[in-house]
């Protein structure tokens, strides 16, 4: 079987500047892959190209075996892949449930017409997605804040929310940006739990991008390690942190790590 993503000699330039550069790498099907690196290595915009939201310059990206290089969003999302997306402002004045049922249609593309056209089907579509709803609230534990607005929900708790709308469709691969800026530890400690059970218990696959490495350690295996645009080394988080070249570029020279704001200097190191 193909992995699921595989990225081959993918490069992006932004006029003269090379952001990734003729970088290679592979996520497993069932795995928790971690990408890491630091701030400016190339991560986002390898993500971006992923999660069709921005095109390779050159290269090829593959999902299950087919080529969607250059596929937009709505597209990948039909071929269960997608990426976490911060509650838009006009969700805010949903309720959490709501905002789970919206999905289906709103992120398939489905025409307001085509569904009125449905007719009677509605209905019985309304019931199915709310059923659904109620499945993903209850997997999250999030019941007591299922008919709170979503604007009014703490910044882990949109996370958890987050989660739960790639829960509606038949996610293959999930993708995760820095899920832990400006959670408190409690609910990270809940998103991680959560995100661990969608992967034993459902067969997800997560490709995370994270500068927590806390949380890196604890969901990650293998991790992916991104510098200058290019991949510098893959391994366990352990085998990453005793290499003393990916130490020296990423972890500023501290071996025991915790870099949750890998800057400075490190940033300029090439692979
Ligand atoms: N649209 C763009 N136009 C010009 N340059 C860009 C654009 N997007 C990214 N870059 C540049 O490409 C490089 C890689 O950026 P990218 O955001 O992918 O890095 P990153 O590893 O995600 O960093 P961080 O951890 O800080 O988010 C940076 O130097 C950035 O300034």
């Amino acid at each position: 079987m193909p992995p699921i993503i595989e990225v081959r000699h993918v490069t992006r330039r932004f006029g003269g500047f090379v952001a990734v550069n003729d970088c290679s790498l592979k996520v497993e099907r069932g795995s928790i892959t971690g990408l890491i690196g630091p701030n400016g290595a190339g991560k986002s915009t390898l993500f971006n190209m992923v999660a069709g939201n921005l095109s390779p310059s050159s290269g090829q990206i593959l999902l299950d075996g087919e080529d969607i290089t250059g596929v937009p969003p709505h597209k990948l999302f039909g071929k269960g892949l997608l990426r976490t997306f911060q509650i838009a402002h006009e969700f805010s004045r949903l309720t959490v449930r709501e905002n789970l049922m919206v999905v289906p249609e709103h992120q398939a593309g489905e025409s307001l017409l085509a569904t009125w056209v449905a007719g009677g089907r509605v209905r019985e579509n309304e019931r199915a997605v709310r059923e659904k709803a109620d499945e993903v609230i209850d997997f999250l534990k999030i019941g007591h804040v299922a008919d709170e607005l979503a604007g009014n929900l703490s910044g882990g708790q949109k996370k958890l929310l987050e989660l739960g709308r790639t829960m509606m469709t038949d996610a293959k691969v999930v993708l995760l940006d820095e899920i832990a800026a400006g959670v408190n530890r409690t609910l990270l400690n809940d998103l991680a739990g959560n995100i661990e059970r969608l992967n034993r218990e459902r067969g997800y696959t997560f490709f995370v991008i994270e500068h927590d490495m806390d949380l890196i350690g604890r969901l990650c295996d293998p991790v992916i390690v991104m510098a200058a645009g290019q991949v510098m080394m893959q391994g366990t988080l352990d085998e990453i942190q005793a290499n003393e070249a990916v130490v020296e570029a990423y972890f500023g020279g501290s071996p025991t790590g915790h870099a949750t704001t890998p800057n400075g200097p490190a940033a300029e190191v090439r692979a």
